[in-house]
Order: structure tokens, then sequence, then C-alpha cells
């Protein structure tokens, strides 16, 4: 599937980032997890952050890879686990046309599965998550973004 669908932007700094996270975690305060299962890559820094905050060492990996910028491929799975996921807590920093979550979930199908944003296509597919996203929206992420200079507003104007 191509960029094509993409018709807006939805920019996440590391600040609301780790706010979203933080406010996630919140509502996982409860459960007692045998350790976290992160999607790379887009789910290694919540899975990260969550570890911190639920004070989680044990840290495994799906490594998975579906879209090349924003086109999205064929689903290349390097890399499982060998368990169900029971008692497992799986991360993935998005859920959108949910491919890529169907996929894990048939690897780990008792997993408790939470992205931190998602968008509707994909909701289902997961058990938890914090913001919704519109489907046309493409999520920018701090680690794809850098800090650059933005002229006046009077000067844009002149040109
Ligand atoms: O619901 P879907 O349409 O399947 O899309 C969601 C997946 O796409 C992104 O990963 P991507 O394949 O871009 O790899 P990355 O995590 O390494 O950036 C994102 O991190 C999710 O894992
Ligand atoms: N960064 C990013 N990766 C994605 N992979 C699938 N959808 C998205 C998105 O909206 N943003
Ligand atoms: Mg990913």
């Amino acid at each position: 599937m191509s960029s094509d669908r993409y018709h807006q932007h939805f920019f996440v700094s590391w600040d609301q980032l780790h706010r979203d996270v933080r406010t996630l975690c919140h509502q996982m305060i409860e459960r007692d997890f045998k350790g976290i299962v992160a999607i790379t890559r887009g789910g290694l820094i919540p899975a990260a952050l969550i570890a911190r905050e639920l004070n989680i060492r044990l840290i495994d990996t799906v490594c998975i890879k579906s879209y090349d910028h924003m086109d999205q491929g064929g689903l290349d799975i390097m890399k499982g686990v060998d368990h169900d996921g029971e008692g497992w807590l799986l991360v993935d920093d998005l859920v959108d046309t949910g491919k890529t979550a169907r996929a894990v979930r048939k690897m780990l199908p008792n997993a408790h599965f939470v992205t931190i944003y998602a968008k509707p296509d994909g909701r289902p597919m997961v058990d938890q998550y914090l913001t919704e996203v519109a489907q046309q929206c493409w999520i920018q992420f701090p680690w794809d973004m850098g800090v650059a200079y933005v002229e006046p507003l009077v000067d844009q104007m002149k040109r």
C-alpha cells in the first residue's frame, strides 16, 4: 500500500511520548507481567520506558518489518519467541492497518498487547492503547525528526 492514503501528519515530541507512555503505565499498574516483548523497532522505545515504570527487567523482541518509510510492503518476520505470550506484555508504538499486530498476535495469542497510538482499522487488534489517531494521519515520531530553523511568518509571506 502506498503513502497516498496519508493526508495529514500527527507530530509527537519526546515529551509528549514520555507523558503518553506514563499515562498508559498508570492504567497497567495493578498488572504483574513476566516480562515485555517489544516489536522492533518502533516498540523498543516505549518498551524501555514501560520497563522503567513497571520495574520489568526481562525484555525480549519480535523482529518484524512491514514499511519502507510510508510504503507498506510484505511482512518480514526476522525473529519470533518460543512461547505463546501468557503473562507477557507485548508492546508496539502504534497500530495502523493492523497487519503487523495480526501477525504478532498469531505468534503470541495470550500476551497483553498494548500500543501508545492506534488508528481505527488496527484498534481491534490490541488489548489497550492510549491515543486514537485518524486513519489518514501519518504519526511522526521524535526519533524520525530533528530540530530545524523556521523562517518568521512575515518573511515566508514575502516569497
Ligand atoms: O498496523 P500496520 O499497518 O501493520 O503498521 C504498524 C507497524 O508499522 C510500523 O513498523 P515498521 O514496519 O514501519 O517498522 P519499524 O517499527 O522498524 O519502524 C509500526 O512501528 C508498527 O509496527
Ligand atoms: N512512523 C509511523 N510509522 C507507521 N507505520 C504505519 N503507520 C505509521 C505511522 O503513522 N507512523
Ligand atoms: Mg514497527
